[in-house]
């Protein structure tokens, strides 16, 4: 089983991260994981910080020349910015004195959508700096750099993974949109207008244009997908074991997520039966097909072997130059929210993290199925369920 936990502070030091269960024999470097957090600071409609923030990567647990050990991998992700808020974030008590300054100031005016008045509820404080920055999706950038490790994993395995932006806004991609396949990122990563793997169209660019002009903000849905998956990853028997159900959770878990499609998701639920599924056909060879994936490649809580298809809203971000109404908690009057320098649009950003949780989602199931102290027992006790398969149900996807 792989567990994996997060700690760190946005405008604190660093971020930690530590993956344990892995296998030994994963190939990572800290440029692999470089490369991960440059796709994520990426994409149209970032704001100020991700301009100067270097994302500073450093492997300190697990990795050896390269390749994983077997035991706990810990990464750490420092804040370049740090030295500007080392005293107003210093984990020892300061003095007083060097408290000065806009940033010192305690946040009064929480922003409505952001966890900040609710958190200052639940933890007892008058001032939302403590809220925000753990709720900050900062946090990401340590999440992203561990999906990295679970997407070389997978790979290893011949199991890819792909994202693109498929909506900003009310602006949504064609529905007749070609599905992005694994090497296209690669080609995408050239052109940054395109946000390293997020395919925005002329009109979603205009769309945060005209948004950031406004002084407003925008969400989007974004969607991954994985190639190469074997049949029966996850499980009908129990819910929790169901893969979608932990898709779903992993995606929910990312800051400002209020939705999860599996496959056509709510189009499903507006159709007939009849044209809903994804019928079964065995062809000339005795290999069964699918003929459409409507079910986004899992059913019963299971990987069919299609590809796999999830995706994720996003809520616009809450940090609006065009100030929503809250109160101000100095003095309980009407106020406008707190707003500092902010993302526009952070979807594309947001469809890495989505990615990170999906490979990391995956990496779970695969290890739960398969085990394997090193990627070779992994790929062996995968190799021997699939050449076990009853050659009546044999399917494309299980025969590779
Ligand atoms: C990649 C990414 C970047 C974000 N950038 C910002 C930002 O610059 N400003 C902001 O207010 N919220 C930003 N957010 C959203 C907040 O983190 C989110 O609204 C907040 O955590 C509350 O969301 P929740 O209700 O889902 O917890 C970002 C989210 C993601 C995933
Ligand atoms: C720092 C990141 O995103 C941040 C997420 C975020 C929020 O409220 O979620 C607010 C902003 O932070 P700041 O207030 O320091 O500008 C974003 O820049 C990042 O993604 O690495």
């Amino acid at each position: 089983m792989l567990r994996w936990i997060t700690a760190g502070e946005s405008h604190g030091p660093e971020l930690v991260a530590v993956l344990e269960g892995l296998p030994a024999g994963i190939a990572i470097t800290t440029a692999d994981v470089q490369t991960a957090l440059a796709r994520r600071r990426l994409g149209y409609g970032r704001g100020a910080r991700m301009k100067f923030e270097q994302d500073e990567v450093s492997i300190s647990g697990g990795v050896r020349h390269g390749l994983t050990m077997g035991g706990p991998v810990a990464i750490t992700v420092a804040n370049t910015e740090w030295p500007k808020w080392k005293d107003v974030m210093s984990a020892d008590p300061v003095d007083e004195a060097k408290l000065s300054g806009a940033r010192a100031e305690a946040l009064t005016r929480p922003r409505p959508g952001h966890a900040d008045f609710t958190g200052m509820q639940k933890y007892g404080f008058l001032d939302s700096r403590p809220i925000l920055e753990r709720a900050s999706a900062r946090e990401t950038a340590a999440r992203v750099a561990l999906g990295a490790v679970a997407s070389s994993f997978l790979s290893a395995l011949g199991i890819e993974l792909v994202t693109h932006t498929v909506g900003i806004g009310p602006v949504m991609a064609a529905a007749d949109l070609a599905l992005p396949k694994p090497g296209d990122v690669a080609a995408i990563d050239e052109d940054p207008m395109r946000c390293f793997n997020a395919q925005l169209s002329a009109a979603m660019i205009a769309e945060v244009d005209e948004c950031h002009k406004d002084g407003d903000t925008l969400g989007g849905v974004v969607e991954t997908l994985v190639y190469g998956l074997p049949p029966g990853l996850g499980s009908f028997v129990h819910w929790d074991r169901r893969l979608d159900s932990q898709l779903a959770g992993a995606l929910m878990g990312i800051q400002a997520i209020k939705g999860v499609e599996v496959g056509d998701g709510f189009e499903t639920a507006r159709r007939r039966g009849s044209v809903a599924h994804d019928e079964i056909q065995r062809d000339a060879n005795g290999v069964v097909h699918r003929l459409t994936d409507r079910a986004g490649g899992i059913e019963g809580g299971m990987s069919n072997g299609e590809v796999l298809r999830v995706r994720a809203a996003m809520k616009p971000i809450s940090t609006i130059p065009k100030a929503l109404a809250t109160i101000d908690v100095a003095t309980g009057e009407a106020a406008k929210a707190h707003h500092q320098r902010s993302d526009v649009c952070a979807v594309p950003a947001a469809g890495v993290v989505a990615e990170a949780m999906v490979a990391l989602t995956i990496a779970n199931s695969v290890l739960e199925k398969f085990g394997g102290d090193s990627v070779a027992e992994t790929k062996r006790n995968l190799e021997s369920y699939l050449a076990n398969i009853p050659a009546v149900l044999t399917s494309a996807d299980s025969s590779n």
